[in-house]
Order: structure tokens, then C-alpha cells, then sequence
């Protein structure tokens, strides 16, 4: 089953269809698949992703334990994705916790050595699932909270804003934001877009410009965290968080979700206008040079 859904997920005809599928059919098509209900107990989906279902609150807590610093491969992304579209198909799971098993470090972002000297089809399946991940998480039924409980630089930031709560470990020595900058890599206008949605305009233009890190103090000034707590505190403090959010109305908060993914829906549609714009403007300034 694990391999059919891993076929599926890595034939879907790119971002478009992705889009199209998470905002209609996709769920509902899903949530009918009797095949692909999770189990209610407590369970373990994959090696790299422990996820503990605990049937009485609702509250799923999904452990990601890639050593060493789960760093987001094709296949690490892929086994996110399934846990994540299991929990969203058995509707007595409300609340998602995302944390690391791993020692300091919550997610060291996209892996490297896999977007590095490989095939144009592995690259492919690689931004597939990078946008996979993006999609399901930005666009889920759940309330879903970050635990963020060591470094989180770039994707590892870019998943923590895709959830509607973060709570980051008080300590000075860990860093979170959106640093592709000083890799030499421009972050993706919808990374860029996530971060417009959390921290606001400027201080998004000041990070990507800059590359910026930001210490717990500071990510909990500019917005970027919600919340600090001791290390120890991390997953307790989202796991009662989550009960404050659960309270309120489901259906309220799958509004909120809806509006905002539409906002950003219909951001995605301008941002494609403009690039059309952009490029007739250009072949006009190439064919009037012509002349
Ligand atoms: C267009 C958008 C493109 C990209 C978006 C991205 O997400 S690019 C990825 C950006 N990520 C980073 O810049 C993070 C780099 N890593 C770190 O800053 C530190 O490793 C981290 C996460 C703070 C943890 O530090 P720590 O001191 O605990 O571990 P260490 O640095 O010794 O690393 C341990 C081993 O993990 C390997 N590793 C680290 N990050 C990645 C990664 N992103 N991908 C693949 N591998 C990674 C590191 O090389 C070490 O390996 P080892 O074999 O033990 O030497």
C-alpha cells in the first residue's frame, strides 16, 4: 500500500495538480479510500517517522527521527507525506504535533546531498515532494503545532510556518529562518510567500535578503515563533496548546485555513500573470531592439 501512495504521490503532474488535488478532490477522494485509514492506536509509520495517536484527545504527535539532523530527502519527504495524508484521512484526528527525535536540531532543511549531482528526474521527484510536503502541510484539516525543539534553518523553517502554531526551545544556541541567501540559493517565491504570511512584508525582505538566522529571542520578536519554553517544556507546552485550539469550532478553524490558503491561491495566480507580463514585456523590448 505504502509503495502504491509512494507511486502516486510521485506521478502527480507537478505543482498545478497538486494545487487542484489538495483543494478538491484530492481530500475527499482520500478520506473515501477505506484502504488508506490509519490505524487508531498509537503506531509507527517508517523508520524515519514515529507518529504517536492518541484516540482520546484526537492529538497525533509525529516524531521525525532521520539521523542525523533530519534533513529533508526525497525519501524522508515522502514517508512525511504519507503520515501526514493517513492522519488527514481518519477524521477523529484534529490536532498534528510536528517534532524532532533528533538532538538539537528540529530539521537542517532540504538535504543537500540529495539536490547535488543527481539525475533531472531525481531533481524532479525531489521538488515534487518538497512541494508535496509544502501543499499538505499549508493545507491541512488539522490544527497543526510546531514543536520545535533545535535549529531550523531553511526547509526545516519553511515546514515549522506551514503550521498554525510554533513553540521553539529557549535556547540561544539554536537558530531558526529562511537562509538559502547565504547558500547562494534564492529561496522559492512560495517559501518566500510563507514567510510574507508569518512575519509580514519587511521583515520577510530582510531575511531573504540577508539570509537571516535568528536566535529564539529574536525569532519570537519579528514573529517568526509564537512561543518559547524550556527545552524540556517543548512538546508539553504544544500538546496543551493544542487542546486551547481544539476548543474552538472545527469548522471555524477549517475557515481560517481555507482563507488563507485562498489567499495564497490567489497570489500564486497573480504571481503567474505578472511572469507573463514580464516576459511579453521582454520579447516586446527584444523584437522593438530587432528594429
Ligand atoms: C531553493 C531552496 C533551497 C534550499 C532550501 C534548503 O533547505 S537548503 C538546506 C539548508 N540547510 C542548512 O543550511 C543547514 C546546514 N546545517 C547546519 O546548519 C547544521 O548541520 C545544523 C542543522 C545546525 C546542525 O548542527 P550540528 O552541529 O548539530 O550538526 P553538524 O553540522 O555536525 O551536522 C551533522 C551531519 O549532518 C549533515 N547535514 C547537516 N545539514 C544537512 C543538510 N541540510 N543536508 C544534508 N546533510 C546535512 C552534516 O553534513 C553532518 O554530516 P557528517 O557526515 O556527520 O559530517
Amino acid at each position: 500500500m505504502k509503495m502504491a501512495l509512494r507511486a502516486c504521490l510521485r506521478t502527480k503532474p507537478g505543482l498545478t495538480a497538486l494545487l487542484s488535488q489538495l483543494s478538491c478532490s484530492g481530500h475527499a477522494a482520500a478520506r473515501r479510500a477505506p484502504a488508506l485509514v490509519a490505524q487508531r492506536s498509537s503506531s509507527s509509520t517508517s523508520q524515519k517517522i514515529k507518529v504517536d495517536f492518541d484516540q482520546s484527545s484526537g492529538v497525533a504527535v509525529m516524531h521525525m527521527q532521520s539521523p542525523p539532523v533530519n534533513s529533508l530527502s526525497l525519501e524522508f519527504l515522502t514517508d512525511v507525506c504519507i503520515a501526514l495524508e493517513k492522519l488527514e484521512m481518519d477524521k477523529s484526528c484534529r490536532g498534528l504535533v510536528v517534532t524532532s527525535s533528533q538532538p538539537k536540531v528540529f530539521s537542517a532543511g532540504l538535504d543537500i546531498l540529495d539536490m547535488y549531482g543527481k539525475s533531472p528526474e531525481h531533481c524532479a521527484e525531489f521538488w515534487k515532494a518538497v512541494q508535496e510536503m509544502w501543499l499538505k502541510f499549508y493545507g491541512s484539516n488539522m490544527i497543526t503545532i510546531a514543536a520545535v525543539n533545535g535549529s531550523s534553518p531553511a526547509g526545516g523553517c519553511l515546514l515549522s510556518m506551514t503550521c498554525d502554531y510554533r513553540i521553539m526551545a529557549d535556547n540561544p544556541r539554536y537558530s531558526i529562518g529562511l537562509n538559502e541567501t547565504k547558500l547562494g540559493i534564492v529561496a522559492p517565491f512560495w517559501f518566500k510567500d510563507t514567510m510574507v504570511n508569518t512575519v509580514g512584508h519587511r521583515a520577510t525582505e530582510m531575511a531573504l535578503q540577508l539570509g537571516l538566522l535568528y536566535s529564539p529571542a529574536e525569532a519570537l520578536k519579528i514573529g517568526l515563533v509564537d512561543q518559547l519554553v524550556h527545552e524540556d517544556q517543548v512538546l508539553t507546552t504544544a500538546t496543551e496548546t493544542m487542546t486551547k485550539w481544539l476548543a474552538i469550532p472545527g469548522i471555524l478553524n477549517i475557515s481560517y485555513t481555507c482563507h488563507f490558503f485562498h489567499l495564497w491561491c490567489c497570489n500564486l495566480v497573480c504571481t503567474i500573470c505578472s511572469c507573463v507580463c514580464q516576459v511579453i514585456a521582454a520579447k516586446k523590448i527584444h523584437l522593438s531592439q530587432d528594429f
